[in-house]
């Protein structure tokens, strides 16, 4: 038997950075949680304990940290496109970067005054290589959203162990987790004229999705999971791919004809588990190859 080194990447994962910007009285806040991984040559360090291509995981929290204070936090998918670009282009070793950052929002209550915003957190994956090509991967997590109504589930296969009765008005509730594959940039800094629409297209893209849960008279969460991708593919040409998971977080009627009380819909149980897991990606045909953005 041959022993070799396969794939490896390493790097400081969740880095916590908040960005103050003041303008006088008014500050702005940036709260971001920062993962890098980086690859390439490292060949040496595993096999013979030779450090020398190794940039401290230590140094790359410290680049977050001083990039944050000499160039600000924009939209997160140009920071994040920052530091891949920096780490390829300044380490003769690394060949290959992967930065994931997690934005927690804050809503403002006053000229210097913030409340956290609930628990959705925007998220984007960049991978950067070093023959110039980038990809960007934008989304978010922990977006819960609820239909009272609109929902059904019935005509499922059944077997002998299917006791679920079949459903014509049901709660249907999900905390979405979704990401979407960005067309562009293919290309190193060209990706800098079309970093200025992020903000555009996360609010698009994240309109859609909202849209189309609640517009969707929905037979199945998968029915939903399909409307809320094509939706987003329909509205956003910048973008070839939505990967969505969605839990459905079961919503059961609870039997009061103990206590003498009917229940016409108005009083449930959230269940938090199990809860069944409905994913799926829906893409454009034409997508270009998606490589590693979504590793
Ligand atoms: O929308 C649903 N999809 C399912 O696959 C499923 N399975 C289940 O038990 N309930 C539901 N609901």
């Amino acid at each position: 038997m041959a022993v070799v080194l396969g794939p490896n990447r390493y790097g400081k994962a969740e880095t916590r950075v908040v960005r103050v910007a003041r303008e006088g009285e008014v500050h702005h806040l940036k709260d971001c949680t920062v993962s890098i991984a980086l690859s390439g040559a490292m060949e040496a360090v595993h096999l013979a304990g030779d450090n020398a291509a190794v940039l401290p995981t230590d140094s790359q929290k410290n680049t977050v940290y001083a990039f944050a204070r000499e160039h600000g936090i924009g939209e997160i998918e140009e920071f994040a496109l920052l530091l891949a670009r920096h780490f390829v282009d300044s380490q003769q070793a690394v060949h290959h970067a992967r930065v994931a950052i997690d934005e927690h929002a804050w809503v403002r209550r006053g000229p210097h005054s913030f409340v956290r915003d609930g628990t959705e957190v925007r998220t984007c994956l960049v991978h950067h290589d070093r023959d110039g090509t980038s990809s960007v991967v934008s989304g978010l997590r922990d977006l819960v959203l609820l239909n009272s109504t609109g929902s059904e589930f019935h005509g499922f296969a059944t077997d002998r162990y299917t006791t679920l009765a079949p459903a014509t008005d049901r709660v249907l509730a999900t905390a979405v987790t979704a990401g979407w594959r960005h067309a562009g940039p293919g290309t190193g800094s060209s990706a800098d004229s079309y970093a200025s629409s992020y903000a555009d297209s996360y609010t698009g893209a994240r309109e859609c999705l909202l849209e189309a849960f609640a517009g969707t008279h929905s037979l199945s969460l998968q029915q939903t999971l399909y409307a809320m991708g094509r939706r987003v593919l329909e509205r956003r040409p910048e973008l070839c791919e939505v990967r969505l998971a969605l839990p459905n977080r079961h919503h059961f009627l609870v039997d009061l004809a103990p206590f003498g009380l009917d229940n016409p819909g108005e009083v449930y149980y959230a269940a938090d588990r199990p809860y069944g897991l409905i994913e799926g990606t829906v893409l454009d045909d034409a997508a270009p190859p998606a490589g590693p953005a979504w590793d």
